[in-house]
């Protein structure tokens, strides 16, 4: 059978085709062309309209609070990278992303610290979320979102791993019970000429196992974008009712680039009102290191051979500071990644090995 070489669309996962029996054999073929050759899906009738609605409801207001207010729950204050950034602050491929974003976790104490300082520092990148003074309706929301999130995520990875012909609970030990959200807002650009429209700039995500992505305002409002084969910069305009859902480096390489990390960035051109959106990043194990990450799945994944290029050859291609950086867990390699691009956040709280990261390439 003729096979397209590149993907144009993003393809659309329909959840509920997974619970009838007729339909599911179906979804999961689509399920795994969609995490072999295009990396980003939509995922429609998930069944959380009410949290996400309550997510949609609540940004504009918290992004409405104030200067101050925004201040005191600043993401300086935090050696777990929680808490609040400014337009700027972030980087992502040497410029700054203009955009603002609150920061939440899974709700935990301080891991690092509880432990007399004495387990690894990638430990410390786990710890309280800062609450800005919010009604309880607000912190209410993006609790239950975190919560609603965790669940959907360990769902959906069951079938992941079903269509990749894998026991349904074959990712389980790779992933921690720490997960965060990110809320953000992405102004428009002030004039035709302003130059400064880089939302984020181009990425694979290395936060999540998955990601899975809210674009929370209307559906003319776009800006997400993916890169596909060719090079080409692919939009993933709003679906109302949605979630993306989208493969983060860690998996990549588990998967020995049999499922790929695909690039993705958010461009601001042409925006004329406020875009929101909330990534949720199902977290992954710190503990995890180089060689589980690369054996654990080998066998399986060497032997994949679903469209005439067995992943030995697609594997050399697998690109990840995890696999070429020098730090033997995820959770140091996490650590790097963070310190790099929240310079100042680094640079107060992870002084020992600031200059390390910092130099490092
Ligand atoms: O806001 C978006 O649409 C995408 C954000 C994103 O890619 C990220 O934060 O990793
Ligand atoms: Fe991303």
């Amino acid at each position: 059978m003729e096979r397209t070489p590149d993907f144009s669309t993003i393809p659309v996962i329909d959840l509920s085709r997974c619970y009838d029996p007729s339909t599911r054999p179906k979804l999961l073929a689509d399920l795994r062309h969609t995490l072999t050759d295009v990396g980003f899906l939509y995922l429609i009738n998930h069944r959380l309209s009410d949290v996400t609605n309550a997510i949609i409801d609540i940004l504009p207001q918290l992004f409405a609070l104030s200067p101050e207010q925004k201040c005191e729950v600043a993401l300086i204050n935090s050696p777990h990278f929680l808490g609040y950034s400014g337009e700027a602050t972030e980087t992502t491929a040497g410029q700054p992303d203009m955009r603002e974003q609150f920061e939440f976790a899974t709700a935990s104490s301080d891991v690092w610290e509880d432990g007399g300082r004495k387990g690894p520092l990638f430990q410390r990148l786990q710890g309280p979320n800062q609450w800005p003074r919010v009604s309880s309706k607000i912190r209410g929301a993006i609790t239950s979102y975190i919560s609603s999130l965790s669940d959907l995520s360990i769902t959906f990875l069951s079938l992941v791993a079903e269509a990749l012909n894998l026991s349904p609970d074959s990712f389980g030990h790779f992933l921690s019970n720490f997960n965060r959200l990110k809320l953000i807002r992405y102004p428009p650009p002030t004039s035709t000429r302003d130059t400064k429209t880089q939302g984020v700039g181009p990425h694979k995500d290395s936060s999540g196992w998955f990601t899975f992505l809210l674009q929370a305002s209307g559906p003319d409002v776009k800006g997400l974008q993916v890169l596909n084969k060719n090079g080409d910069w692919i939009d993933v305009a709003p679906i109302e009712g949605s979630l993306v859902v989208n493969i983060g480096q860690a998996f990549e390489v588990v998967t020995h680039g049999v499922c790929k990390a695909t690039v993705h960035r958010v461009i601001l051109d042409g925006l004329r009102e406020d875009r929101y959106s909330a990534a949720f990043f199902q977290g992954i194990r710190g503990s995890l290191t180089r060689t589980e990450a690369t054996e654990t799945l080998r066998h399986h994944f060497e032997g994949w051979d679903a469209k005439g290029k067995p992943a030995a050859i697609a594997a050399q291609d697998v690109e990840s500071p995890f696999l070429r950086g020098k730090y033997e867990t995820w959770g140091e390699s996490q650590l790097r990644t963070k310190v790099r691009s929240h310079q100042d956040v680094g640079r107060r709280w992870y002084q020992e090995v600031w200059d390390g990261y910092m130099e490092d390439v």
